[in-house]
């Protein structure tokens, strides 16, 4: 089912979904599901599993060669929707990313995802690989997600690349795309960012899933604001609970996010990073009150695989 169904027929409660990233190549897949386990009490509507980048690896050939190769350490989002698909009866939605594909891949995965019943795809542009500072397109690939999202829009209506198939069956794909309450690190300003995220609408997109924040004031802002600009579908916070010391520099460093002064306090008092996960976890459950309260469709947890504090916060919360 698609994710603007779900909310439909949710009736005003709210929903708990989450977000996981495939593990890395030659890895159990059973690892995988003991995170998920416990969190399907929760009933969440659909699971989103990520894409990650290709990156360049280096082969020590000896006598001071290296040989240099590209590989993609985390694949098998497509897989890995299928089978949670199979396993738990729930609705996946794989991400798909403009960059490390040519247009052809993209729609090969989308032919594949419509043979899966997969009906739900967020579509991103993806980050710029480990050595680019910036984000640069692939050959043969889109620039940005608007271009993506045409893309899909243009299989729901029987356009493919390099045909128009008038009497083949139509991909019906609900889609995603990312919003940044905080801007995009990359956007001149927020209005430059909220017009981009208006041009995704109007090409096709369903919903917006946000970058993470860390005060809901922020959140609050951004979707009277993305009112203002025309953009009337719902719009899904993404949520992520401090889990380690670390974060204090590395979030807002990776996700050009900003902390609250009081939640950095809290953290810097901590002994230990158990306290600190501790910490996160109640600033997250905080969060997530106040947004369900405020009548928001759906929480989507950014849980990157470690499930144990999502539970926590979904036992609180759900
Ligand atoms: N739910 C999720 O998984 C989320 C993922 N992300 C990540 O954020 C990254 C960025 O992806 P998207 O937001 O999908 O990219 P996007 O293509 O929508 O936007 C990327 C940047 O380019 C700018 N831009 C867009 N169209 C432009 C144009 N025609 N000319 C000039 N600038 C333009 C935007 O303002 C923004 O700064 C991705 O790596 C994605 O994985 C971010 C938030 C949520
Ligand atoms: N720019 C960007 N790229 C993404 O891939 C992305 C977003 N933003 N925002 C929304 C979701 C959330 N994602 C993520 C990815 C990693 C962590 C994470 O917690 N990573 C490390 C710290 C960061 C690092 O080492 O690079 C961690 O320790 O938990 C969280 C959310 C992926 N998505």
């Amino acid at each position: 089912m698609k994710v603007t169904e779900h909310i439909e027929r949710a009736k005003g409660k709210t929903l708990f979904s989450f977000e996981i990233i495939p593990p890395q190549k030659g890895s159990n897949i059973n690892e995988l599901y003991k995170n998920i386990d416990p969190l399907m009490e929760f009933n969440p509507p659909f699971i989103d599993v990520t894409t990650s980048r290709e990156e360049f690896v280096y082969i020590d050939k000896g006598e001071g060669l290296l040989d240099r190769k590209i590989t993609r350490r985390r694949p098998g989002t497509l897989g890995i929707c299928a089978a949670i698909k199979h396993k738990y009866d729930v609705d996946t939605i794989p991400h798909l990313l403009c960059g490390g594909f040519t247009k052809e891949e993209t729609e090969y995965m989308l032919v594949d995802c419509h043979y899966l019943g997969i009906n739900n795809i967020m579509a991103l542009r993806g980050d710029a690989m480990k050595h680019q500072r910036y984000f640069e397109p692939t050959a043969g690939g889109h620039s940005y997600a608007v271009d993506l999202v045409r893309q899909i829009h243009n299989l729901r209506c029987g356009k493919y690349l390099h045909e128009t198939l008038e009497e083949g069956e139509r991909a019906s794909f609900c889609v995603g795309v990312a919003g940044y309450p905080e801007k995009h690190l990359e956007a001149p300003s927020i209005d430059f960012d909220l017009k981009k995220l208006k041009e995704k609408v109007d090409a096709g997109a369903d919903y917006v899933v946000t970058q993470m924040f860390f005060d809901n004031q922020k959140f609050f802002r951004f979707i009277e604001q993305a009112k203002d600009y025309g953009i009337h579908v719902p719009i899904i916070p993404g949520l992520k609970p401090i889990a380690v010391k670390r974060h204090l520099q590395l979030l807002p460093q990776v996700f050009k996010i900003d902390l609250p002064d009081t939640l950095i306090a809290a953290v810097e008092k901590c002994k230990n990073n158990k306290e600190v996960r501790q910490v996160g976890v109640e600033w997250s459950i905080q969060q997530s009150k106040e947004l369900k309260e405020a009548g928001i469709p759906v929480l989507h947890y950014y849980s990157m695989g470690k499930s144990d504090n999502i539970k926590t916060i979904a036992e609180a919360v759900f």
